[in-house]
């Protein structure tokens, strides 16, 4: 690459946001003309897009958790299954993807359905890893509703193992975090609750 491309061209002072600034400077990098029409407004969109799909770093998971109500007798696993999430890889920077599964058996209180969906927003907005947002998911469930036990488990594609690097589409990881009761010694809650989702 052209040592001359590493220049920045532009002054500072014309991005409102830094991070404008420094993509301005990869795409010079790369090759390419920053100031041609199809990509001059691209910095500016790559630091919005990355205030939006970072924003989980400002968020507290627990906070969303904060509220909950009388389990209402229910002392039997509640599955939300299929929640949808697109995080980045720290890696790479580029996107894995997937579906969350998330089973808790209540301890006399329970808590909004749509909580869980938030949880996992907040998490996967942030630069991660599989396993950690699957044990962060258990561990913020597990502190704040203090279940009887709470399972997780993650499915994702990685971008990051499909369009670069050993480019295998269609491969997919499959991650599990337990607390409580769904511990590695307790197979019986563990295997109902992979039976209950299989039904689906
Ligand atoms: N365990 C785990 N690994 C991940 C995740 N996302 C990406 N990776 C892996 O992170 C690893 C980084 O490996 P490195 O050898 O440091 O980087 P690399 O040379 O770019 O690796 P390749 O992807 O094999 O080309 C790769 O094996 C990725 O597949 C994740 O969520 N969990
Ligand atoms: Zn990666």
């Amino acid at each position: 690459m052209n040592a001359m491309r590493a220049e920045a061209v532009k002054s500072s002072t014309s991005f409102t946001d830094p991070i404008e600034k420094h993509f301005y400077d990869i795409i010079h990098l790369i090759g390419e003309d920053p100031e041609r029409e199809g990509l001059k407004e691209t910095p500016k969109r790559i630091a919005k897009m990355y205030r939006e799909i970072f924003s989980g770093l400002d968020e507290d998971p627990a906070e969303v958790l904060g509220k909950t109500f009388p389990a209402e007798g229910t002392n039997d696993i509640v599955i939300v299954q299929d929640i949808p999430f697109h995080s980045v890889c720290e890696h790479h920077f580029v996107p894995f993807f997937g579906k969350v599964h998330i089973g808790y058996i209540p301890n006399g209180r329970i808590v909004g359905l749509s909580k869980f969906a938030r949880l996992v927003e907040i998490l996967a907005r942030r630069p991660q890893v599989q396993e950690r947002i699957t044990n962060q998911i258990v561990d913020t469930i597990e502190q704040v509703i203090e279940p009887v036990g709470v399972i997780a488990v993650i499915e994702a594609e990685h971008m990051c193992m499909s369009m670069r690097g050993i480019r295998k589409p269609g491969s997919k990881t499959r991650t599990i975090a337990r607390r409580g009761i769904f511990d590695k010694d307790n197979d019986v809650q563990e295997q109902r609750f992979f039976r209950l989702l299989e039904k689906e």
